[in-house]
């Protein structure tokens, strides 16, 4: 049976209102089936629900671009690899998936749309199954990692440096999942904030969210001597090695992370295109990085850092909303532009420089990461 994007597309929309109660009715049924599996997951599953069908409805819209699909299939399925998940648990996935959409697009479902289900899904796990017997040859599952560093910037910020105790392999502007003793089986993800380094070690930038357990166990419960467990390294929003444009860089609050990194890497490449690197935040004192981004700059004259600050009236410096400013600055139609922040500020931007004439796909940003 051949794929048919078009009648899974149709059947999931009739999902996508209800997609809360698909979720819970998913995993209540996978766990009743296969008891078993329950210990894999957190105790506490609400992220985990959210996850699922962010992965479902990227899945579910990207059936028609068998390329990109498939590199975050490989991504997804070389990930699945640090939960202990093995072939066998795809099949009781997806006999909960397929009862699951046949129950809530019940006035649509007929035998076509079954059978458009079942190759669909059977394609995405071999895709998934076959990316992680490959990497189960060449890399570890997950990695240990020693905190060797702990700098507290702001009350809800701080910087981590880890060093893994095996190598991890890694492109600028990817990231990873994190795991603390405190919260076993709870996985969240940072992006790394830094370029390869000689050393092995990489460098988070965490901020604590209200009611996350991850971040502020980062921040308020872990300390240098410490160990973390890291998933393996993913995303797609790395730099474009062969460009020869100027850059531009739009970093909302931690959305910093990757984008310091994928800066590192132009200025370690040898090329020099101009950087601006538009750095915003609420308040001056949000600003957690500006010290080391003005070191970067002073070290490399091909680079400007502005910072902006949203939400302080007194601040002396660049006022008002990224997305904003970013417009009103200069026009930006024959640059790089990479953007990561809070999904609003991304989205917005994104926008608006598309509306002034950067074309889109000069527009990178990594879409699953900056919506988790
Ligand atoms: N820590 C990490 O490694 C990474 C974090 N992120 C994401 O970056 C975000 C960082 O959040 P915070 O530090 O709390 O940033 P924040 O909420 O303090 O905002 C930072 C900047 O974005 C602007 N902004 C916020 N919402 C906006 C909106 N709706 N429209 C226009 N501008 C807006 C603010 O004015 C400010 O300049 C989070 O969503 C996080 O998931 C993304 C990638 C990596």
């Amino acid at each position: 049976m051949s794929l048919n994007p078009r009648l899974v597309k149709e059947s999931f929309s009739v999902i996508e209102p209800v997609a809360d109660k698909a979720t819970a009715y998913f995993y209540g049924r996978l766990f009743a089936e296969n008891p078993h599996l329950r210990g894999m997951f957190p105790p506490a599953m609400d992220v985990q629900r959210d996850r699922l069908f962010s992965s479902l409805t990227r899945i579910v819209w990207s059936l028609d671009s068998p390329d990109g699909l498939a590199g975050f299939l490989g991504q997804l399925g070389r990930d699945h690899r640090k939960y202990g998940v093995i072939a066998e648990h795809y099949t009781a996935v997806g006999n909960a998936l397929l009862a699951t959409i046949r129950r809530f697009a019940a006035d649509v479902w007929n035998h076509e749309i079954e059978a458009a289900w079942v190759s669909a899904y059977s394609a995405a796990a071999n895709l998934m199954i076959g990316a992680a017997e490959s990497d189960a040859g060449v890399s570890p599952a997950w990695w240990l990692a020693e905190v060797v560093g702990h700098e507290r910037r702001h009350r809800d910020i701080a910087v981590l440096t880890l060093r893994p105790t095996q190598r991890l392999p890694y492109q600028p502007g990817q990231y990873v999942s994190v795991q603390t003793s405190r919260w076993p089986r709870v996985w969240r993800t940072f992006s790394i904030a830094n370029a390869p380094r000689a050393d092995n070690t990489i460098t988070l930038h965490v901020r604590s969210v209200p009611g996350g357990w991850v971040s502020t166990a980062l921040i308020r419960h872990t300390g240098v001597g410490d160990t973390l467990m890291l998933g393996p390294p993913m995303g797609t929003m790395t730099p474009r090695e062969n460009s020869v444009r100027d850059v531009l860089c739009v970093a909302g609050g931690t959305g910093l992370a990757p984008l310091k990194a994928i800066v590192e890497s132009i200025i370690a490449s040898g090329r020099r295109p101009a950087i601006h690197l538009m750095y915003g935040a609420r308040s001056a004192d949000e600003l957690y990085d500006l010290p080391d981004l003005i070191r970067l700059e002073s070290s490399f004259p091909w680079l400007r850092v502005l910072p902006v600050v949203s939400g302080q009236p007194g601040y002396e410096g660049m006022r008002g909303h990224l997305p904003e400013v970013t417009q009103r600055f200069r026009s930006w139609t024959d640059h790089d532009v990479y953007v990561c922040g809070p999904a609003g500020m991304v989205n917005e931007t994104v926008r608006r420089l598309q509306g002034d004439g950067v074309p889109l796909v000069r527009i990178h940003r990594d879409v699953a990461h900056a919506e988790r």
